[in-house]
């Protein structure tokens, strides 16, 4: 092994890496990992040849984490060269349709949506721009979550406010697009009858989105302007009538920055329940507004399940991704059940098991872990063929 990839993609509580070694296909992974619980109780997971290691580690921000990192990817890759690195960024604005070699003027567009992103652009950035200080000769590549879902149609895209806000942006870009590109692409390989038909994806994860495919392409999905929108998330408030905002800020007078604080970091699941933001903690508590929490996060899943099957026109597959989506049997069964009016019934004995089939009704439910790091490894891999 003489030449190796990087992925890098910093989530709001995480960040996740990968090494890759390039292949006639697809990119093959070496090894990847997360640093977990950021914020709370930081842990190191190397995952490598079915094995899983976990330690402890003292890292309390993203910046304190990348060091952990590199040092935990250099036995791996064996002084092998890195040639390029790939990074999850969350916005890319309105017009990055794909992946993106990063320069410095796209950096400092890309600086310009730290605000819409909070939890995750300023990490997003921070890590690319250490990587490039540590990886000077690598191809940096910029892959963003925005990207899948540039093929909404205007009224998917705008908010009913006065024309000239569109103009200025403020439009709903949608978010976990690399989560999305690679289910879609799992399903088009794996799934060919699937492929082209009518698709609810849903994300649970501590960031939660749903996007409704067709033909592969994304039709809508349930986050916005920001990764505040939609579904209730671990901290964050997912959809809110604007109105609650003014009268906070009216009666309560808080300003931007504290509205911005109780949005994206004490609501949702923590700010509900009052115990955390971890779906486990809340499953395995006693307390009643544990319950009212995942109550909250139950409803609000089924109803957007509504929502995409009246914008799709109905819906042939169903499939589940993200750290809940994938390891929470109980919330998939509670979202699923009562809806054999749409076809979809789930089989209790494989979603218990988190099969990968696990529906029994006339629509196929899927369970699907997602993998946004083969999504950029794999565009790192096209951005540097680009060059031979
Ligand atoms: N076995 C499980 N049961 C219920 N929830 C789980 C389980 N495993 C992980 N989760 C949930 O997954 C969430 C993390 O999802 P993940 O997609 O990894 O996070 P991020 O959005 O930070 O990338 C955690 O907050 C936890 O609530
Ligand atoms: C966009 C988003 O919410 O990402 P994450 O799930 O990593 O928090
Ligand atoms: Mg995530």
């Amino acid at each position: 092994m003489s030449e190796v990839i990087l992925t890098l993609n910093a989530g709001s509580s995480s960040m996740k890496f990968a090494a890759y070694r390039s292949a006639a296909d697809a990119p093959e992974r070496i090894m990847r990992g997360q640093v977990a619980g950021l914020g709370t109780e930081p842990t190191l997971v190397l995952k490598t040849g079915g094995q899983n290691e976990t330690r402890a580690i003292s890292a309390g921000t993203h910046a304190e984490a990348m060091p952990v990192i590199l040092d935990a990817i250099a036995p791996f890759i064996d002084g092998a060269r890195v040639v390029g690195v790939g990074h999850r960024i969350v916005h890319g604005g309105p017009d990055v349709a794909t992946h993106r070699r990063l320069d410095a003027a796209l950096m400092e567009e890309l600086a310009g949506y730290e605000p819409l992103a909070p939890l995750h652009q300023p990490h997003n950035l921070a890590a690319a721009r250490a990587a490039m200080e540590v990886f000077p000769d690598a191809v940096q590549v910029g892959c963003f979550d925005t990207a899948f879902h540039r093929t909404h149609g205007w009224v998917n895209d705008a908010f009913a406010i006065p024309r000239k806000y569109y103009d200025r942006g403020v439009r709903r870009y949608g978010f976990h697009g690399l989560s999305y590109d690679y289910i879609t692409r799992r399903l088009a390989t794996d799934y060919p009858t699937l492929a082209g038909r009518r698709i609810v994806i849903a994300h649970l994860g501590n960031g939660a989105s749903m996007c409704g495919v067709r033909d592969g392409k994304s039709v809508a999905t349930t986050m916005g302007f920001s990764p505040l929108d939609g579904l209730p998330m671990g901290t964050r408030s997912g959809q809110i009538d604007p109105g609650v905002l003014l009268y906070l800020m009216e009666t309560e007078c808080m300003d931007a920055k504290e509205l911005a604080q109780m949005l994206y970091r004490e609501s949702g699941l923590l700010g509900l329940s009052g115990i955390s933001n971890d779906m486990r903690t809340l499953l395995a508590s006693h307390d009643p507004h544990a319950a009212q929490a995942v109550d909250y996060f139950v409803f609000r899943v089924r109803r957007e399940i509504g929502a995409m099957s009246a914008v799709l026109g109905g819906i042939d597959g169903v499939v589940f991704c993200g750290g809940i989506g994938e390891n929470a049997p109980v919330i998939r069964g509670r979202v699923l059940d009562g809806l054999q009016y749409l076809g979809i019934e789930v089989d209790a004995g494989a979603n218990d098991h988190n099969a990968v089939e696990i529906g029994r009704g006339a629509v196929p439910v899927l369970v699907i872990p997602t993998d946004e790091e083969f999504v950029i490894a794999d565009a790192v891999q096209d951005t540097l063929r680009s060059y031979d």
